[in-house]
């Protein structure tokens, strides 16, 4: 991912469109941004200055075909911010993908290609951000979502696993009665880092007798070796961090 040093000023308040110069080439937001001032939206990036985006490597993921160039542009669409939440994390931010509507619609696709066919009923959308990819594929291939939330916000009954994250440890909660036994689902997710995420999710819906077919992430952080604490369960990602 090419990300600049230092980026233009960033304003998400006013933002309608996220210029893709900014993400893809330093030179030509750097030489440009003043002349077409006018007629682009500017954003002000109003964090601090120590946590500017900076450039890391990502790469289609061994789960994709590399030769898609959807994946470039989903790839180059993600953001990544030191030190956030924690000094030491590197922070990959999809809200940047989400303003590019094509690398979102992308993502979308490739998910549901992946799915279309193979009697998934359920589709398991991990808190928070698994709430903005799970629904629209669920969509797609006429599954059910089901929301695996952080606690004390569902309702009604629920079954609870507790999990560690890179930072910090937190409990995952689903309704008792959303999934029943033998029901086929993916968990989706943006992003593995530890995996102790998607292992709680799968522990949960596994617990009542749900086939977990796969985990769908956008990301993967290699370096954490989520994948390892899946044991034998299936992991589909679209781009590797390194
Ligand atoms: O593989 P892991 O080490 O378990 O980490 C991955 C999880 O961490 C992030 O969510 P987070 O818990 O930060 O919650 P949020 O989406 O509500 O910000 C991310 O969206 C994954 O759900
Ligand atoms: N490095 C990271 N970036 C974004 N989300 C995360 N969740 C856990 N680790 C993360």
């Amino acid at each position: 991912m090419n990300i600049l040093a230092n980026p233009p000023t960033l304003d998400f308040t006013r933002a309608k469109i996220v210029p893709q110069s900014y993400f893809h080439s330093d030179i030509s937001v750097k030489s440009n941004f003043p002349a077409r001032r006018s007629r682009e939206t500017r954003l002000i990036y109003r964090g601090p200055a120590e946590r500017q985006p900076i450039s890391v490597v990502h790469m289609a993921s061994s789960d994709v075909n590399t030769k898609d160039d959807r994946i470039s542009r989903i790839s180059s669409s993600i953001r990544v911010i030191p030190d956030f939440p924690k000094p030491g994390i590197l922070f990959h931010d999809i809200t940047t993908l989400l303003l590019d509507p094509t690398a979102f619609q992308d993502t979308i696709d490739l998910f549901v290609e992946r799915y279309k066919d193979k009697n998934i009923n359920v589709v398991a959308g991990v808190e928070a951000r698994g709430f903005i990819f799970g629904p629209p594929i669920a969509l797609a291939i006429g599954a059910k979502f089901v929301p695996l939330r952080k606690p004390k916000k569902l309702p009604g009954e629920v079954i609870s696993e507790e999990y560690t994250l890179e930072y910090g440890t937190d409990i995952m909660e689903m309704h008792v009665g959303a999934v029943q036994r033998g029901d086929r689902a993916v968990v989706v997710d943006d992003l593995i880092a530890t995996g102790g995420t998607l292992n709680a999710a799968i522990r949960l819906l596994e617990r009542v007798g749900v086939d977990v077919v796969e985990c769908a992430c956008v990301i993967e952080l290699l370096e954490l070796k989520g994948r390892d604490k899946l044991g034998d369960k299936s992991l589909f990602v679209l781009v590797s961090s390194t």
